[in-house]
């Protein structure tokens, strides 16, 4: 288990009850049958070998400051992280609402970019010691409509030094690409400090 692992996270082996506590908390603007895809889709990823990390949104208590970052905490995104244990590579289940709007109907590339890094980001984080997104290369494939669940892949190819290179991928849940992207992370050089 690496440093990262023991972050403090809350993991929710029994989803189904978790996702039915949490359908009870979502705001109006979430329609509540994307919480049954949501059950649709768990066991497939389970079966894949990921398991639920946690879910964030309107996270309280120990990860206070992580549920502040502005994807996970977006009052239109919904996301539940899993994580493959095999190779550390990470799933954002996600349900993109109606305010994130860039061409009418469809999500913005902005916020798909976002959801990408930061999913991404999190599978790096969670594989070594921290690193920030320095370069990102998005190829959008196809629009992804709002108010609608996607799959988000992330995972790291290489790391050499202070640099991580990492992909992700954001998908229809029945396996259509929506985009994909590479990205390049440095770990910040360590600032001696002042004598
Ligand atoms: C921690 C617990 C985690 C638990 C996770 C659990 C569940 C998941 C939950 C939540 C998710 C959590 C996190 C996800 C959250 C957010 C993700 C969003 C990610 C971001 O949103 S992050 C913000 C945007 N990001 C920046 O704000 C970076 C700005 N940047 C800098 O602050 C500096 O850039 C810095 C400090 C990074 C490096 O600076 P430095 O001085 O230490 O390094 P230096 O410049 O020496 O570069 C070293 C080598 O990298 C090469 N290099 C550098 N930059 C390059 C570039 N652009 N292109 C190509 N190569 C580059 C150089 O060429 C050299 O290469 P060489 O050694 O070969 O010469």
């Amino acid at each position: 288990m690496s440093s990262v692992d023991a972050h403090p996270t809350i993991v929710y082996p029994h989803y189904v009850r978790a996702l039915d506590e949490e359908k009870a908390q979502l705001p109006s603007s979430f329609p509540r049958e994307y919480s049954e895809e949501f059950q649709h889709i768990l066991p497939k990823l389970l079966q894949r070998g990921f398991h639920i990390l946690t879910k964030l949104n309107n996270q309280k208590g120990n990860l206070s400051n992580i549920s502040k970052n502005f994807v996970l905490s977006h009052p239109h995104i919904h996301v539940v992280i899993l994580r493959r244990a095999l190779d550390g590579a990470v799933i954002y289940l996600a349900y993109v609402g109606s305010h994130v709007q860039g061409p009418s109907g469809f999500m913005h590339g902005g916020a798909t970019a976002a959801l990408l890094d930061d999913c991404v980001s999190s599978a790096v984080l969670l594989s070594g010691p921290f690193a920030m997104t320095v370069q990102m290369n998005v190829q959008y494939r196809k629009p992804v409509p709002l108010n609608s669940v996607v799959i988000v892949e992330g995972y790291v190819e290489q790391t050499n030094g202070r640099k991580t290179v990492a992909g992700g991928k954001m998908y229809h849940p029945d396996g259509a690409l929506y985009a994909e992207a590479t990205l390049l992370f440095v770990r910040p050089r360590l600032v001696e400090p002042k004598m």
